[in-house]
């Protein structure tokens, strides 16, 4: 059993430890939501400030120039790309996961005009599945998308496939994908590979290059803590650089903006991605919140996670014999992201009155409740103190008042 006085002795000698100061989060609570949300990097309020007051406040539409605005969504696509394997001129970022979800799909469809199947999980984040779902309405009911389980992808995938769409980590258990296998296999078939990486960037180190995609995507807000609403990215190998198309044609994305031509020529490279007039101000928040990363050495990254989550693991034990929580994440560490979920039937009001007593988790229907560990923020000694909190929440009943049942808006 790990004792308080063990997870003392893993925070002091923490490489990672320091980074915690860097974050502002509100004293006493243990949040476990950075796979939703993630926090605050203190540097962003005041470069936020300076872009507003000085930037747009002071030199207006010069900055477009004077401060590259227009080159933003390359040089915060730049740092990501070191965070998933990639190099800087194959990542933007832009939009939001979904419309570069639209984007890379049409784009690959279209480098395989043959095919006609689309082949993804079902348990897939549901706006994967629905974009999938518009782009078929779009090209006409010739395209098939083949939604499976995630152990029978291998066997979904035949001649006529065209794409595979598929997220590493699920959402809701926390299972990965073997990327580099599932990759292979897919090509092999002559597929090409669309990997949403939402739950993977910044959460552990990813190497699209070794594994060889196709297209990626991925969100802003999670563990790249770029705030609500952060724009997304979006990787395109290189090799499909000169071929793909984006087919959401913006002016961003033209040769030369500038020039206002009425026919649109493509941009070179992932920079025909783009769509329309950057979100300035929340690429800034991005960008500035990505200066966390720096000097952080990812592999230390999942070092730090596995212990974290094996740790909550381990802790849990004892409530899921007590209180019927059922693990859901896989014990195995090759199989699992930065986050562990249990089901529970009363999963939504335990969520509740755990935020309740200062710690953040959240619930994922039907059943599911959902802690995201990120390795930057948190203290070994959070883990224990969160599960301390959990097992009170059950033993005294808390979850069971009125107000625990009401279901928000968001959840
Ligand atoms: C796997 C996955 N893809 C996409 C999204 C969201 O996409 P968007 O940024 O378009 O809201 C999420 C979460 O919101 C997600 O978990
Ligand atoms: N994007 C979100 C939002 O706008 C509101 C509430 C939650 C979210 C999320 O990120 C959900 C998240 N993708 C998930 O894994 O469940």
């Amino acid at each position: 059993m790990t004792t308080r006085a063990d997870l003392a002795a893993l925070d002091q000698s923490d490489p990672l430890a320091r980074k915690r100061e860097e974050f502002a989060l509100p004293e006493g609570l243990i949040y476990l939501d950075g796979n939703s949300l993630g926090a605050l990097p203190r540097a962003v309020a005041g470069h936020l400030e300076r872009v507003v007051r000085e930037q747009w406040g002071q030199d207006l539409i010069t900055s477009w120039n004077k401060h590259g605005w227009i080159d933003l969504a390359s040089r915060v696509g730049a740092k990501i790309a070191r965070l998933v394997g990639a190099e800087p001129d194959e990542v933007i970022a832009a939009d939001s996961t979904s419309i570069n979800l639209f984007k890379v799909l049409l784009a690959a469809l279209k480098l395989r005009p043959e095919r006609r199947v689309i082949v993804s999980d079902v348990d897939n984040f549901p706006t994967d599945l629905y974009i999938a779902q518009g782009v078929r309405q779009l090209l006409g009911e010739r395209y098939e998308l083949r939604l499976v389980k995630k152990d029978e992808v291998e066997a979904a995938l035949d001649d006529q496939t065209a794409v595979l769409m598929l997220t590493e980590v699920d959402y809701r258990s926390g299972w990965r994908y073997d990327m580099a296998a599932v990759t292979r296999r897919a090509q092999q078939k002559g597929a090409l590979v669309i990997w949403d990486l939402a739950h993977s960037a910044g959460a552990f180190p990813v190497r699209l290059d070794a594994c060889n995609a196709d297209f990626a995507v991925g969100c802003g807000y999670k563990y790249l803590n770029g705030g609500p609403g952060a724009p997304a990215f979006l990787y395109v190998a290189r090799r499909h650089q000169g071929a793909a198309l984006p087919f959401l044609t913006g002016w961003m994305g033209h040769r030369s903006p500038f020039d206002f031509d009425p026919f649109y020529d493509p941009a070179e490279g992932v920079h025909r991605m783009k769509v329309g007039t950057p979100p300035v101000l929340s690429l800034s928040a991005l960008d500035k919140a990505l200066d966390v990363f720096a000097d952080v050495d990812m592999e230390e990254v999942r070092r730090k996670s596995l212990r974290l989550t094996d740790l909550f693991i381990e802790g849990m034990e004892p409530l899921c014999a007590e209180y019927g929580f059922k693990l859901v994440t896989p014990r195995e560490h090759e199989r699992r992201g930065s986050q562990v979920a249990y089901a529970h039937p009363e999963g939504y009001a335990i969520v509740q009155a755990l935020i309740a007593s200062g710690v953040v988790g959240d619930f994922r229907a039907p059943d599911i409740l959902r802690f995201g560990f990120t390795p930057l923020y948190l203290r070994y000694q959070d883990v224990a103190e969160a599960v301390e909190r959990l097992e009170r929440v059950m033993r005294q009943g808390l979850w069971k008042a009125e107000r625990f049942r009401e279901r928000a808006k968001v959840t």
